[in-house]
């Protein structure tokens, strides 16, 4: 880094050392821009698409029997824990391996949106289908993305959501995330929730991503995967570490030796699997290598893009930043963000509030009363409220609204001026 980086980076530091908002909108020094707006980390979640699609093979007849189904049932939430693990990779560390170190998104304007797809052949096979990202920034205050990948094919749909709370600690930033994916596979669903993070390497100008706490796997099958992800420092020494146990239902998941499996390693790596619930050797058998490349999923050109897509409403920005001319990235910026002021401001004196295009703002305090989410958090006794990712029910942060964001997929299969 060079002095005046070094000085403006310090600078920087101390900026953030005060701030307790919203870490997206936060002047970053230049250098540290990444030129990806965050409405495109949804694709994170499907750069595997061939193991995001697995769990649709796994079935067996209506006349198997109830063991049969179950042990089947139990070979899907291992493929659903195997996707999970493989999006680890890119989610949390792409900009690190394609950019030296992690870097700052685009913060995204209220309606960004960004919509790409994987081939059949890039699904794993011909026969496959295609798989369609759908991604809308639904909240710009505080930032919330929404997303859907469709596999119709394989009668495979993931949909979620997400948003962040950040902290600062002496050294690093605390991210909380917020929201959740709900995975469906035919009748089957699962609901994953979303470990919180923390940025270390700030002092040294070198930022990089480590997970810790637990991510949740609930099945509606009843089957139940729990992670628990540590980082240098943690009692494994190891940096990206995580241990994962698979249990037949939650009662049993507060007993460590009624684990049927149990899979540790790097989620940035190797990781082994054993039965039961002693923790695997890398003499075990592999579970997963992540340094399988991930599968890069296609998006139009810009020129054919509508100006709501990211890489077309950015591109100037993009340019700026690839040139590190700090002034044009100011003012090209400035350009969107004042745009956007003046639509709100419209918005506002027009009374026609601003609405999401192809995600719906589901209450569920208002019901609806069946659903595959509420289902899910019954089973692994998660909060339904807009809690902390995986807050246990009658905890602590169990409070507050239980708006989640939906996609509607009538709305998507509507829509005329976008396309894949
Ligand atoms: C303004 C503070 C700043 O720029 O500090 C410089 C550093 C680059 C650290 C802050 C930024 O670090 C980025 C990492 C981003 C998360 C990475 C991956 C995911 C997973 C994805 O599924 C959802 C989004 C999420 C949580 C990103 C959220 C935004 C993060 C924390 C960026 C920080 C601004």
């Amino acid at each position: 880094m060079s002095v005046a980086q070094s000085s403006s980076w310090t600078s920087f530091l101390k900026s953030i050392a005060l701030f307790n908002g919203d870490l997206l909108s936060l002047t970053a020094p230049p250098f540290i821009l990444s030129p990806t707006s965050l409405c495109e980390y949804s694709q994170y979640w499907a750069e595997h698409p061939e193991l995001l699609v697995s769990p649709a093979s796994l079935n067996i007849s209506d006349e198997a029997s109830n063991s049969e189904k179950s042990a089947m049932a139990e070979k899907r939430l291992i493929a659903v824990l195997k996707w999970f693990i493989s999006t680890l990779r890119s989610q949390y560390c792409s900009r690190s391996e394609s950019m030296g170190t992690e870097k700052k998104p685009l913060n995204p304007f209220l309606g960004e949106v960004f919509v790409g797809k994987w081939t059949g052949a890039a699904t794993g096979d011909e026969n496959a289908g295609e798989t369609v990202l759908v991604s809308e920034q639904v909240s710009h205050h505080p930032p919330v993305t929404a997303y859907a990948v469709l596999n119709d094919k394989n009668g495979v749909k993931l949909q979620g959501y997400n948003g962040i709370k950040s902290w600062i600690s002496a050294t690093s930033i605390n991210v909380q995330q917020f929201g959740h994916a709900i995975l469906e596979v035919g009748p089957e669903s699962f609901l994953i929730t979303l470990p919180p993070l923390h940025i270390e390497g700030l002092i040294t100008a070198s930022p990089f991503v480590e997970l810790e706490g637990t991510s949740y796997i609930q099945s509606s099958s009843g089957y139940i995967a729990k992670l628990d992800f540590s980082g240098r420092g943690y009692f494994s020494g190891k940096k990206n570490t995580f241990k994962a146990r698979v249990f037949p239902d939650l009662l049993s998941s507060q007993n460590k030796e009624s684990a049927i499996c149990t899979i540790a390693g790097q989620w940035l790596g190797k990781s082994y699997i054993t039965k039961g619930g002693s923790t695997p050797k890398k003499t075990d058998i592999l579970f997963y290598d992540a340094h399988s490349p991930a599968t890069h999923l296609k998006v139009k050109p810009i020129e054919e893009q509508h100006q709501l897509e990211s890489r077309k409403a950015w591109a100037k920005v993009a340019d700026a930043i690839a040139k590190s001319d700090y002034d044009l990235i100011h003012k090209e910026k400035s350009l969107i963000e004042n745009s956007q002021r003046e639509m709100r401001k419209k918005e506002e004196e027009s009374g026609i509030p601003w609405k999401a295009r192809w995600f719906d703002e589901v209450d569920y305090e208002q019901g609806p009363d069946h659903d595959a989410f509420l289902n899910l958090c019954n089973l692994a006794l998660l909060s339904i409220k807009n809690a902390p990712s995986g807050t246990a029910k009658k905890a602590k942060h169990d409070t507050g609204s239980a708006k989640h964001w939906r996609f509607n997929r009538e709305k998507w299969d509507g829509e005329s001026e976008i396309k894949v």
